[in-house]
């Protein structure tokens, strides 16, 4: 295999209350990776700013009072926390608006990857790989739907490159959305350029839409609801992986 499917739940759809509990029974399933989703309000990016007032003001003009989504979850104590129960590779996925913030906090945490979103790093985003890198994390760039694949390019192909593309196949912001196909556009655009990169599918992957994923070239498999939501997740995490299998050509 050129390159290794790696499946990795998403434990926004997990029980919160029981995460380290539910991050050891996604392992001994068979999960290779665990999908963490931080979600951030603008608010308390603004509180961690030194230019309060600039930033709000700022902030106001400029996405009017919008967050990057409109939800919360969890940020990198959640991830101290559960680093301490587990050695599984946390891939972090940040939905935030200022992903510089977090790098420190991130790799101290003891987060594996840092994926960030190409949406909110145009201007800084060879600065923040190398910050990512140095952290100890492995760099990852995601965009949004209704972003060009174009954009994510130089990213790949800069002196410092990220190490995997996450293409979202729902806006992103909550689990258990309906997964958009014509998304596998990129994936297959991504694929036919670069044959060994990590490209990660998040949003609405199951059982009925991992093959167009696999056959697009995806290798890397975010699922939430479909996992925790099985009777047996155990068996869907093993079906996503012989997908991927399947369509993924050999060296
Ligand atoms: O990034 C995300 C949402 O923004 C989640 O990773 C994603 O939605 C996974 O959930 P599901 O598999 O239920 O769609
Ligand atoms: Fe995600």
């Amino acid at each position: 295999m050129v390159v290794s499917p790696k499946i990795a739940p998403s434990m926004l759809s997990s029980d919160f209350a029981n995460l380290a509990a539910e991050a050891k029974r996604m392992v001994d399933l068979g999960a290779d990776w665990l999908h963490m989703d931080i979600m951030v309000t603008l608010k308390s990016e603004i509180f961690n700013s030194y230019f309060t007032l600039y930033s709000r003001l700022y902030n106001s003009l400029c996405y009017s009072g919008r967050h990057f989504v409109p939800n919360l979850t969890i940020g990198a104590p959640v991830i101290e926390s559960l680093r301490k129960h587990t050695s599984a590779y946390l891939d972090c996925h940040l939905m935030v608006t200022n992903p510089m913030d977090y790098v420190e906090q991130m790799g101290k945490a003891g987060a594996s990857g840092f994926t960030f979103h190409v949406e909110v790093a145009k201007e800084n985003w060879q600065e923040l790989v190398r910050k990512v890198k140095s952290a100890g994390m492995r760099p990852g760039v995601a965009l949004k739907p209704g972003t060009p694949v174009e954009e994510v390019y130089p990213l790949v192909e800069g002196a410092t490159p990220v190490e995997m593309v996450l293409v979202m196949t729902v806006e992103p912001g909550f689990g258990g959305q309906k997964f958009m196909p014509n998304m596998m556009d990129k994936v297959r655009a991504l694929r036919q350029k670069y044959p060994t990169l990590d490209i990660e599918v998040d949003g609405g992957l199951g059982p009925s839409t991992i093959e167009a994923a696999a056959e697009a070239g995806a290798n890397c498999i975010v699922a939430g609801s479909s996992v925790f939501g099985a009777p047996e997740p155990g068996k869907v995490i093993s079906l996503l992986r012989t997908s991927v299998e399947k369509a993924q050509p050999t060296a």
